[in-house]
């Protein structure tokens, strides 16, 4: 697939912002804004009330002191209401210096020469194998009693959680092809690290911000419950909740408002990182994609050899409200070949998305009818029945495969788990494609993980669990452009074997006229979003023979193959 649309950069923000926001983000904010109302208003008009010394001392809930009031007759309410700012302040800055430190430590130890890296990861281990509280009292013990020692503590106890989440991101992020081809471009570490590896890393990073905040107030109020934390006169929720847990058998109501007060905030805090993360990454935060039936268009009639009928298709890109595709409307013939070519950009691909029920989030499609063999995909097609009609070969076999699994555990999978076949049969249905793909030791591979292959044996594995399936469409999207002139030539003869022996018909999509004359029976044409030219016999295409401008001018860009369409056939050798 090409770039997504280029929005006005205000406009995409704003339309990003929208879908980022999640139901739960909305009430996080809310929560965080009662806390911070609270936490600025409260000191300034409440403070005689929490701290002026009243007659009625150790009282239990009464009407002018709802909470109670603690042993000097202070109201415990006002004093909860107080306390929420030095509560804020010092869990905010205990969470920005573990957050600082130990991204910073993640990243340099990621930096460093080998021998310094590993002793550095095993130091991380180290330190995160303590529960935080524990390197907390330690940490708070050396610095002494405060609730700036405790902030610091507090910091460099979680701390360890950034540093080990950031050097297991980096391992993953630093193998990624624009991580190396920086690093071979010779742009600087520090560079490499603020621009490739870190904003790589807001997702996880903000949802472990949210649990450290939350963690830091727990842990806070755990340093002043033990009188490490917040010095009176001072005081915290941590201290609070010390002042009413020893007298929580006479008068249990004065730890109700420390304990609502940390569960509010903790909540607030993990609303909203979850939220945030999800609206940092790109993926996640868009509407989700939508099949929808046109009223204003009917469908046309359908003769009885047709597999694929798509009338009158639409795609638009809900954020900027554009057509990326407009009107088109296709068949394919039991057994046919239908090749789409056009340039990059000009809708081949979310056309096949469509087909294949993959459309990308954030897209809506409106069609008067998308039918294959029969069923209805403008609606809910199961995944058995998907599976038997449509199978999928990609551009890259590399991100097509799962890195983890081997070839046999994963390609088995949809024969098994969605078709219902037994493991075994699955393993020979395997097994015997791998060979019909002519890959050598076919056993053997059922045993590999994908990096073990190369990119044309990959692509072969993914045409052999496509023939397993016995789809009766495939859909094969630019699946030769990432593999050498041989093994194209290869890939292309197993997918015309495919569609000979099986019968299964094809949606062919590529950039390029001479692999499509090659192998296509007909050829649509599109350029922005709509087919300019159906080409019927593609044996002939010809300068003088199209009668599109840009069709001409892709065939003038054509260079000449000298590939004769039994040649292609017979290519797989
Ligand atoms: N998920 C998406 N969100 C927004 N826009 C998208 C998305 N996917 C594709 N587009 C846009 O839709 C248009 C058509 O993209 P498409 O991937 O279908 O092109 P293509 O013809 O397959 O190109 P290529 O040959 O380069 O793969 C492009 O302008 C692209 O930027």
């Amino acid at each position: 697939m090409a770039e997504p649309v280029a929005l006005p950069r205000r406009r995409a923000a704003a339309a990003r912002g929208r879908r980022g926001r999640s139901p739960l983000l909305y009430l996080g904010y809310g929560m965080l804004g009662v806390l911070v109302v609270v936490a600025v208003v409260a000191p300034l008009v409440l403070h005689d009330a929490a701290t002026g010394l009243s007659g009625d001392a150790n009282s239990g809930s009464t009407g002018a002191h709802p909470l109670g009031t603690d042993g000097l007759g202070r109201d415990m309410l006002a004093r909860t209401l107080v306390a929420t700012r030095q509560t804020l302040i010092a869990a905010t800055l205990s969470t920005a210096l573990a957050a600082v430190l130990g991204i910073g430590l993640g990243v340099a130890t990621w930096l460093a020469p080998r021998r310094v890296r590993e002793v550095g990861l095993r130091l991380i281990e180290f330190w995160v194998s303590y529960p935080t509280l524990l390197v907390a009292i330690i940490v708070a013990a050396v610095l002494g009693q405060g609730l700036g020692p405790a902030v610091v503590a507090i910091g460099i106890a979680n701390a360890g959680g950034f540093a080990r989440l950031t050097a297991n991101l980096v391992a993953g992020l630093a193998a990624r092809e624009y991580v190396v081809t920086a690093r071979l471009m010779g742009v600087p570490p520090g560079r490499i690290a603020v621009r490739h590896l870190i904003p790589n890393m807001a997702e996880p990073q903000l949802i472990l911000v949210a649990q450290a905040f939350a963690g830091a107030l727990v842990e806070l109020s755990g340093l002043s419950f033990i009188g490490l934390g917040a010095q009176s006169p001072a005081f915290d929720w941590g201290a609070l909740l010390n002042e009413g847990a020893s007298k929580i058998y006479t008068n249990p109501v004065l730890i109700v408002g420390p304990s609502v007060a940390l569960v509010f905030a903790s909540l607030a805090a993990l609303f909203v990182g979850d939220g945030l993360a999800a609206a940092a990454n790109p993926r996640t935060n868009t509407s989700r994609s939508r099949l929808v039936r046109r009223a204003d268009a009917a469908a046309e009639p359908l003769e009885a050899d047709v597999l694929l009928a798509v009338d009158h298709l639409t795609v638009r890109h809900d954020a900027s409200g554009r057509d990326l595709v407009s009107d088109v409307s296709l068949r394919i013939r039991r057994g046919e070949i239908l090749g789409i070519v056009g340039e990059s950009g000009s809708g081949k691909s979310v056309t096949a998305s469509v087909v294949s029920k993959l459309l990308a989030e954030g897209l809506t499609a409106t069609a008067a009818r998308v039918e294959l063999s029969g069923a209805d995909l403008l609606g809910r097609v199961p995944g058995p029945e998907l599976a038997r009609r449509v199978a999928m070969v990609y551009q890259d076999p590399g991100t097509a495969l799962n890195p983890a699994l081997t070839l046999g555990n994963q390609l088995t999978d949809v024969l098994t788990s969605t078709l219902g076949s037994s493991r075994r049969d699955a393993r020979e249905n395997l097994v015997g494609h791998f060979r019909d793909v002519l890959l050598t030791d076919p056993e053997g591979r059922m045993r590999q993980y994908p990096h073990q292959l190369s990119g044309g044996m990959k692509q072969r594995a993914m045409i052999a669990s496509a023939m397993s399936t016995r789809a009766e469409l495939l859909v094969a999207d630019e699946p030769t452009t990432a593999l050498d002139v041989t093994v194209q030539r290869e890939v292309l003869g197993l997918i015309k074997r495919m569609n000979t022996t099986a019968g299964t018909s094809v949606l062919f999509i590529s950039h390029d006229l001479g692999v499509v004359r090659a192998l296509c029976d007909r050829v649509l044409v599109m350029k922005d979003g709509r087919i300019v030219e159906t080409i019927d016999d593609v044996a002939h295409m010809t300068t003088e023979a199209v009668r599109h401008p840009y069709t001409r001018q892709l065939l003038a860009a054509t260079p000449v193959v000298h590939t004769s369409r039994p040649e292609v056939e017979g290519a797989d050798r």
